[in-house]
């Protein structure tokens, strides 16, 4: 994948390195359809997580704000871009780069008058024990402790209790 390539490069690793610690990949689709509410305070749309696999690709209709990222404690709006999509880095890479990639915690709110209708591509490891750890030449003694156990994806996704996670923060997801 062109994406993890880059960001390899970016670590200052080899070109395929994030490829090869992630594993090989399956792709789910996501459609998600999120009704007017008058009142979105009092509604769930996806309750606050992080994607578990190695990069989400998601694309939202223009109109409507309803995907929210958490940033040094404030939920910060992804204003959706026409014919952009929104990149968001999961668990897996956040693993493998040593926590310098993180994977947000993010949420999708209702709007108060519109239909708000979002499509997630989900890259993840295709072998559920596929193991991930963070790559070496990003952990040293001094500076850059190891922050990750090597994990095999199908404990991380049990850890996670499902396809959404909170557990990268040790927060317990509250999604599904
Ligand atoms: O609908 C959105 O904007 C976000 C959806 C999402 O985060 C997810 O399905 O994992
Ligand atoms: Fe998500």
């Amino acid at each position: 994948m062109k994406m993890l390539r880059r960001m390899s490069q970016s670590l200052g690793l080899c070109v395929t390195q994030l490829e090869e610690i992630v594993g090989e990949m399956q792709q789910t689709i996501l459609m998600n359809h999120y009704p007017p509410c008058p009142q979105p305070e009092m509604a769930a749309g996806i309750d606050d997580h992080t994607d578990i696999g190695a990069i989400s690709c998601l694309w939202q209709y223009h109109d409507v704000i309803g995907l929210y990222v958490l940033q040094e404690g404030e939920w910060i709006r992804v204003t959706p871009l026409p014919g952009a999509l929104t990149i968001i880095v999961g668990d897996q890479v956040q693993i493998a780069s040593n926590g310098i990639y993180k994977s947000p915690i993010h949420r999708a709110v209702l709007n108060a008058t519109k239909h708000r209708v979002s499509m997630v591509s989900f890259y993840y490891q295709l072998k559920p024990e596929q193991v991930v750890a963070p790559a070496e030449g990003l952990v040293d003694d001094q500076l850059h402790p190891r922050l990750y156990q090597p994990t095999r994806f199908c404990d991380h996704e049990i850890a996670s209790k499902g396809p959404y996670s909170m557990s990268m923060d040790g927060r317990e997801s509250s999604h599904g």
